[in-house]
């Protein structure tokens, strides 16, 4: 493929909802987006870094910066470029695996609409359509958790996640058992607000069956999980730990989890999601799709990834409407519980342009 030029695209995106996890509390989203342009054409790509570093080191204007200055320019010197070429150009400069991953998932979506294939076919995609979970936040009290909790059920989200920290862990677990019974598929995520002296306090958790923990402590901490999974019953899910399939297979071989949470952007990109996905299936670990509040573009793409065999688990792959009242691509609408898998070329969407322009807060187009 040859690229003619490179678009960086800032918008900003108003949540529904203020969305509070253990490391803060977002109102709208500050979204870098990436167009590529190539001769025979254009492919797109979102990076999921937050405004501020932390869920991650990243964040979006170091984002900008390091695809400016490093990445992007990087990739002009290839001789040929295609997406599996990408990370290896790219492997030289340390971390910024959410930058690097945003701009490999748009030349791979160039590449694959230029042959006219879905990036689920690609992936190895066996489902047209994939169960969807749904993410709960902090909330100021019990009732309104309850109440946001109803709604989502009622919407049909077949799998409940409860973000959790200390203080507001087990009552909330009790409460939504109490209210919906113990037949609703449901989960907690700690984003590595515990230590492993709070082993004995999680494991308080275990009564309520949950499906998993998900990252209870430090992303560093490996041992430290694998050391907590003989104190803790409920099936352990690493998120922030798993930056590559090589972390995966180390963490599952220390004990560290038994399930992983696949988020491409956290990992550099949907080809190392895939062999991660391999990595656990392998292993016989569930892996499912997490999320960063995507808008439509990266959501399309973690729908494509969630149809592969090894994500048996409900994914936070949740409908536009959960964070976006009006998303900058075709809605995407729970039916049933479920999203379908696009089927159009390369990751199946584009950006609306009239809407894309609303949200436009800054534009750089860089030439090669
Ligand atoms: O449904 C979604 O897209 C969000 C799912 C979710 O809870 N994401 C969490 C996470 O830690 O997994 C998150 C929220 C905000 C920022 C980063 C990550």
């Amino acid at each position: 493929m040859k690229l003619t030029g490179v678009e960086l695209r800032r918008i900003r995106m108003p949540l529904v909802a203020p969305f509070r996890t253990s490391f803060g509390t977002e109102n709208d989203r500050d979204v870098l987006l990436i167009r590529v342009v190539a001769e025979q054409a254009e492919g797109w790509g979102e990076c999921v870094a937050m405004s501020d570093p932390l869920y991650s080191s990243e964040y979006v204007d170091a984002a900008a910066d390091v695809l400016t200055r490093f990445l992007v320019p990087a990739l002009t010197a290839l001789p040929r470029l295609d997406a599996t070429a990408v990370a290896p150009a790219l492997a030289k400069f340390k971390g910024h695996r959410m930058a690097k991953a945003a701009l490999e998932t748009a030349i791979l979506d160039a590449e694959l609409r230029e042959q006219g294939r879905t990036l689920a076919r690609e992936l190895g995609a066996v489902h047209e359509r994939v169960p969807c979970g749904v993410s709960v936040g902090i909330m100021d009290s019990i009732p309104e958790l309850l109440d946001a909790v109803d709604g989502y059920l009622a919407e049909g989200y077949l799998r409940i996640k409860l973000k959790i920290q200390p203080g507001w862990d087990v009552e909330p677990v009790r409460a939504v058992r109490e209210r919906f019974g113990d037949d609703v598929l449901l989960q907690v995520d700690a984003n590595t607000a515990y230590t492993v002296g709070d082993a004995r306090h999680l494991a308080r958790l275990d009564p309520f069956g949950l499906l998993l923990i998900e990252q209870p402590l430090d992303e560093e901490d490996i041992l430290g999980h694998a050391h907590l999974a003989k104190t803790v019953r409920t099936p352990i899910c690493l998120d922030e730990s798993i930056v590559s399939a090589r972390a995966a297979a180390d963490a599952i071989k220390l004990g560290a989890c038994e399930i992983v949470n696949i988020k491409p952007g956290r990992v550099g990109g949907y080809l190392e999601a895939k062999r991660i996905h391999d990595v656990c299936a392998a292993n016989g670990v569930p892996v499912w799709a997490g999320g960063m509040l995507e808008t439509g573009l990266g959501r399309a793409a973690n729908v494509a990834l969630a149809a592969l065999p090894g994500f048996t688990l409900p994914g936070d792959t949740s409908a536009s409407g959960r964070y976006y009242r009006t998303d900058i691509t075709e809605p995407f609408v729970l039916d049933d519980g479920h999203l379908s898998v696009p089927t159009g070329p390369g990751i199946g969407v584009a950006p609306l342009p009239d809407r894309l322009a609303e949200v436009t807060t800054a534009s750089q187009w860089l030439t090669l």
